[in-house]
């Protein structure tokens, strides 16, 4: 198709050979505009049709299209395209409307973010707090007291060892509900599994509250925690200082199956004490007469170890894979 178009002042004229209603013809018009137009004009063809695309001189509502009073007959309008007054002044009130809706939200998105970090940042001060305090009294009372302050360890640093570990199921919660970017199992099995040690295995026998396992354990959770919670600490600024994160990343190694080894020790040594007290065990139906030790329970609990043993180790370890190979690829 050979088209020509051309636009002088206020004037569209028009210029094509194609096939219409008159067959393959030459067809051709002009429309006078009620106001000037730019000069600059762009059209574009398809089989069916021609799109011309014209822009006003100045800004604003023209009363008509065209200069006659009357339109002529060959020009209709597109409703599908047709914007009148009232329907721009609604379409600028909704993009506004929009736009100030996305402002409220990502103020709102702001502020929830920061609300979360701020509380992030206290629950991990709160506990870098309250197993430091374990940890230096622990080793500073084992200096001055020697082998008497490991006997001692449960009634001196179970009241702050208590509070710490209940709040850590916030750990849990954080995990199920998307705060921080971990699993829920490895935090469970964690969370669970210390809390079965302080509380049935130390909390509810006294005559394990003495032995030196309750050291050993205290110590090994402590250590651990007084270097994971700073880092988590400056992560919620998005700071690091490289020497926390290698620890954080690497002193599981040993302390981990050290960990799991002392509370492995607990409860092999709380279970004949479970046989002889009855504590906890759960009785069988009349006509048996007789129950069943809490220490059956403890032997499942012991494999269950070791299979929690195997799954955090494995997701730790993952962890520290994906943290230094982020750092080195990051550095590259
Ligand atoms: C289902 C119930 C079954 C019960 C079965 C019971 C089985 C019992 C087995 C129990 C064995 C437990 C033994 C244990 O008690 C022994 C010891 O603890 S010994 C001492 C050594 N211990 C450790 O080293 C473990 C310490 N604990 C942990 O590391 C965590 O609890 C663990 C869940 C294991 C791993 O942590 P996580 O998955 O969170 O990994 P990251 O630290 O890499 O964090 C991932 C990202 O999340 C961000 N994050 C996490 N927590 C916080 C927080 N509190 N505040 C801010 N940000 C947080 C973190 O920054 C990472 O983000 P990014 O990747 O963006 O940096």
């Amino acid at each position: 198709m050979n088209i020509e178009v051309r636009v002088h002042e206020r004037v569209l004229q028009f210029k094509a050979q194609g096939r219409g209603a008159k067959g393959q013809n030459e067809y051709e018009f002009s429309l006078e505009f009620l106001l000037p137009v730019k000069s600059e004009v762009s059209h574009r063809s398809t089989q069916r049709q021609v799109n011309i695309t014209l822009r006003k001189e100045q800004r604003g509502w023209w009363e008509r299209l065209t200069l006659q009073d009357r339109k002529p007959l060959f020009v209709v309008p597109d409703f599908d395209r047709w914007l009148d007054e009232s329907d721009a002044e609604m379409e600028i009130r909704e993009k506004e409307e929009k736009k100030e809706e996305m402002k409220t939200a990502r103020h709102e998105e702001r502020g929830f973010i920061s609300l979360k970090r701020g509380l992030l940042f206290a629950y991990n001060l709160v506990q870098f707090l309250g197993f430091s305090w374990i940890f230096v009294n622990m080793t500073v009372r084992l200096f001055i007291f020697g082998r008497d302050s490991v006997s001692d360890t449960f009634h001196t640093i179970s009241d702050v060892m208590f509070f710490c570990q209940i709040l850590a199921a916030v750990e849990v919660l954080n995990a199920a509900f998307g705060f921080v970017r971990t699993g829920v199992t490895p935090t469970l099995i964690q969370v669970v599994g210390r809390n079965f040690i302080l509380f049935i295995i130390f909390g509810a026998v006294e005559e394990m509250q003495h032995q030196p396992v309750v050291f050993f354990v205290f110590y090994l959770w402590s250590a651990i925690e007084i270097f994971r919670y700073p880092f988590y600490m400056l992560g919620c600024f998005n700071t690091e200082w490289k020497t926390l994160t290698w620890l954080r990343y690497t002193i599981w190694i040993p302390l981990y199956p050290l960990g799991v080894l002392a509370e492995a020790v607990a409860v092999i040594q709380s279970i004949p004490i479970f046989d002889k007290t009855k504590l906890f065990s759960i009785p069988l139906p009349k006509a048996v007469g007789t129950s069943v030790s809490f220490s059956c329970v403890l032997y499942v609990y012991l494999g269950l170890m070791f299979l929690g043993l195997f799954i955090n180790f494995r997701h730790l370890y993952k962890q520290r894979t994906k943290r230094f190979r982020t750092k080195k690829r990051k550095a590259n």
